[in-house]
């Protein structure tokens, strides 16, 4: 069982924007979602874990490694799937792997091959091995991705926005794939969109503006906010009124109309209904702060 220890992590970029603000975090083998709206800090806690960045203060450990001070060791555990890796050199996937594969140290091409077949199969890619990577469709780039993430057998995956731009289809068999490989080691998927979070993983963090400001499973997350979310569909016009007067947790249109979702210790009446809070209601109230207070 591996365990990354993040601790008090901050980092201020010479802009003057903290990316991340006194970051800690305690995780074991399994899937971890990370959740945050864009620009909260994903990204550059991600690349400090890749060993990509350095912090400013702040230790992360993957259990004797000093991820900080000892980069080469952390890169021969680490898989990376970066949010930008999406350029691909004229090659077929089965000679893409074989030369990450190489990068990564494997020396031996007997041992290479057999390698590159067992990843290849694994993302279901075998049958696609002698084609160009370039003329795949997003989802099949995205299971090279982990294919290349997998090689040498890391303890710790690192997956940054991996479903963006996927089809539903696509991104249903991303899932199945990253839950078969969440099994046996840690995993991150840094992420903005609440369903890869609600799909895959069993703990969580929330991330906005360079903080941690929620950790736990999202069950539990889900449970705290039980009696207190209430739904309505209101006129689009009625919008900021309703903004004014209660404290609106999410709206989405539906049917061309706002249904939103408000966070109420009692029932506010008016025609609302109380509802079953999901995690989209858990991320928008953790993260709309001047909204909620939770
Ligand atoms: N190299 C950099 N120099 C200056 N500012 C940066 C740099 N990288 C990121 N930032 C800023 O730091 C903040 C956090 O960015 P980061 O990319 O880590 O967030 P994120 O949660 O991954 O968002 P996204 O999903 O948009 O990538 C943002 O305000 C961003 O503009």
């Amino acid at each position: 069982m591996g365990t990354l220890k993040i601790t008090n992590l901050s980092k201020t970029y010479p802009n003057g924007v903290k990316a991340l603000d006194n970051v800690s975090i305690e995780l074991e083998n399994g899937m971890f979602g990370l959740l945050g709206p864009n620009g909260a800090g994903k990204s550059s806690l991600m690349r400090t874990l890749a060993t990509l960045q350095e912090p400013d203060s702040g230790t992360a450990t993957l259990d004797n490694i000093d991820i900080i001070n000892q980069p080469a060791e952390l890169r021969k555990v680490l898989g990376y799937l970066p949010q930008e890796f999406g350029v691909y050199p004229r090659i077929t996937a089965e000679q893409l792997l074989d030369h990450l594969a190489i990068l990564k140290g494997f020396t031996k091409s007997s041992e290479r091959k057999e390698m590159v077949k067992y990843l290849l199969d694994k993302v279901n890619l075998y049958d696609k091995r002698k084609k160009s990577v370039i003329g795949f469709s997003g989802g099949m780039k995205q299971r090279i991705g982990i294919a290349q993430a997998l090689i040498g057998n890391p303890k710790l995956i690192i997956v940054d926005e991996p479903t963006a731009g996927l089809d539903p289809g696509e991104r249903n068999r991303f899932y199945n794939l990253l839950a078969n490989v969440g099994k046996d080691v840690i995993v991150i998927l840094s992420t903005h969109i609440v369903d890869d979070v609600r799909e895959l993983c069993t703990k969580m963090a929330i991330m906005n503006f360079g903080e941690i400001v929620y950790q736990g499973s999202p069950d539990t997350a889900i449970e705290e906010l039980e009696g207190k979310v209430y739904q309505k569909i209101i006129k689009l016009e009625e919008l900021e009124g309703y903004a004014n007067e209660y404290s609106i947790i999410s709206n989405k249109m539906v049917g061309g109309k706002p249904l939103i979702h408000v966070y109420s210790d009692s029932n506010p009446a008016n025609g609302f209904e109380q509802v079953r809070p999901n995690l989209e209601d858990v991320f928008f109230s953790k993260i709309n702060t001047d909204n909620v207070i939770v």
